[in-house]
């Protein structure tokens, strides 16, 4: 809940209500950090980077072996707080916490093979390549994935010898500060890996930091332009992990059953608030009745409620605004002639306790067409539109008609059409007969306006690393002068 916005280069306090979203109320008040914190923060990274650049790749990676070692030994108080700040069922935010460790396993290895390139010139002169860091890196993260999202961004800066500054979002600032305690004990200088507090104004000091060598962002695509154009005027590089539309092709030749599980994987994990997810359900015209009638028995099957009890699947939305928003974006569909086959309601667990929390049964929508608001556009809510298709060329046209390209996938039992068909799909991550999982060794990131960069997989080292090339004379100079 923000108060007021941060006016440039004037400095005055935000103060931020932390509200719980399982039960709607205020839980902690924190002050935002201005101009003054961000460049203690900056200061701070930048000495401790002048330490940590120093070190081997095999010393970086055992401080962030060790790291990950101690997110596993936590991961269920991680979780814990996840789940309060966020919403998220606790069963799914274990699930996070698990990649989040996975990728710091996974550059701890990577930290130690990364190296340049030899190459023999003329008359025994040569030439070698270093990888070297950026130097101060920012991370600037959504609320939807915190734990997740600040680990993606700094196991590969801390691997690549960079220091990282991290923004989370104001509406989930608590997990990433645990991150930081457990970088701190794995033994990573002070300082390396700094959490700065506050909301866009904030997000705005740190992008114009001059000490700032790059910046990672993840978050809607209206905030990705603002900030690679506060970036472009340092000239620093920014990976923008932006929103997405993304289509999920159903073949009537797949596996029905897997196929359903996979559409409900692509719309419903984190209440539907997930970037890559499925929310253009295509579904060949044989089968849709039968997926319709499945999708929708599986949908109206998930246990809404407190998201910290065991068998929970889908808790609170983020806010009570985004509850509305995503309301809303259902009440317009119905308008606009789609059909509510269920869901679609705020919902009031039976748990007194839980009467004022932001929740609402997941829906899915029927007689769903590409002009659609809620087909053309991103809702980040437990909303499905099914949408019929004919033919494969029809649906590959109307799959990619959209400016989002962060991922999309296709269930089908014809491996020649699955490669073909996600040949032509415009996105950064396509599925074949699975959706929205994510192993850390692939990278993760989008086409057209869902941004550009990469995170997770070898790729990311080339995003949080910059390329000397040292040209070595052995013979005399031969000057032209
Ligand atoms: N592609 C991905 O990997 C990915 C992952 C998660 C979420 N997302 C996207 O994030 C969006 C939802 O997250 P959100 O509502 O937190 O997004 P948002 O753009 O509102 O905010 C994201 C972050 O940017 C900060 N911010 C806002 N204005 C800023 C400014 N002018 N300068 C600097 N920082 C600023 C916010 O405080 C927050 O920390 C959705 O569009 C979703 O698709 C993308
Ligand atoms: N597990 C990846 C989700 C990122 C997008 O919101």
């Amino acid at each position: 809940f923000e108060f007021g916005t941060l006016a440039p280069k004037v400095f005055i306090l935000e103060i931020y209500l932390l509200f719980i979203p399982i039960l709607g109320r205020v839980i902690a008040t924190f002050l935002c950090s201005g101009e003054k914190e961000v460049d203690l923060a900056v200061q701070s990274a930048k000495a401790a980077f002048k330490i940590w650049r120093k070190k081997s790749g095999m010393e970086r990676s055992r401080i962030l072996l060790e790291a990950a070692r101690i997110i596993r030994e936590r991961k269920d108080e991680i979780a814990t707080v996840e789940t309060i700040n966020n919403g998220k069922s606790v069963f799914e935010a274990r699930l996070d916490i698990d990649t989040s460790w996975q990728c710091l396993e996974y550059y701890a290895g990577l930290a130690a093979s990364m190296g340049g390139e030899h190459v023999q010139l003329p008359g025994g002169s040569f030439g070698y390549t270093r990888r070297e860091p950026l130097g101060v890196c920012v991370g600037i993260g959504a609320w939807n994935y915190p734990f997740q999202i600040a680990s993606w961004k700094s196991a590969p800066a801390l691997a690549c010898g960079n220091a990282m500054v991290f923004k989370p979002s104001p509406f989930t600032p608590v997990s990433t500060l645990l991150l930081a305690e457990i970088y701190t004990e794995a033994g990573v200088p002070p300082g390396l890996f700094n959490v700065v507090q506050g909301g866009a104004a904030t997000g705005q000091f740190l992008c114009q930091h001059r000490d700032v060598a790059k910046v990672s962002f993840t978050g809607s695509v209206p905030t990705g332009k603002k900030i690679m154009e506060l970036a472009s005027k340092g000239v620093k590089p920014v990976t923008l992990e932006l929103g997405g539309k993304s289509p999920l092709i159903i073949f009537s030749d797949c596996d029905i059953e897997n196929a359903v599980r996979g559409a409900m994987m692509a719309n419903f994990l984190t209440q539907g608030e997930v970037c890559c997810n499925g929310t253009r359900v295509f579904v060949q015209r044989e089968i849709l009745d039968k997926f319709t009638e499945e999708v929708v028995k599986q949908t109206k099957k998930i246990k809404i409620g407190d998201p910290l009890e065991e068998d929970t699947r889908m808790g609170p939305l983020i806010n009570r605004s985004h509850l509305q928003h995503v309301l809303g974006f259902i009440e317009q569909a119905k308008n606009e002639g789609a059909k509510v086959l269920c869901g679609g309601d705020l919902c009031v667990p039976e748990d007194p306790k839980l009467k004022d929390g932001y929740y609402m049964t997941p829906c899915v929508l029927g007689n769903c067409k590409d002009g659609m608001t809620c087909v053309k556009e991103e809702i980040f809510g437990p909303v499905m539109s099914i949408l019929s298709f004919d033919t494969e060329a029809e649906v590959l046209e109307r799959a990619n008609d959209t400016n989002f390209g962060l991922a999309a996938g296709v269930f089908t039992r014809d491996i020649q059409r699955a490669h073909r068909v996600v040949a032509e799909l415009q996105a950064g991550v396509c599925y074949i007969n699975n959706y929205n999982v994510s192993p850390v060794e692939l990278p993760f990131g989008g086409y057209k306006m869902s941004g550009f960069g990469r995170e997770n997989g070898r790729v990311t080292i080339e995003y949080y690393s910059q390329l000397k090339t040292i040209c070595v004379e052995m013979g005399d100079v031969e000057s032209v002068f």
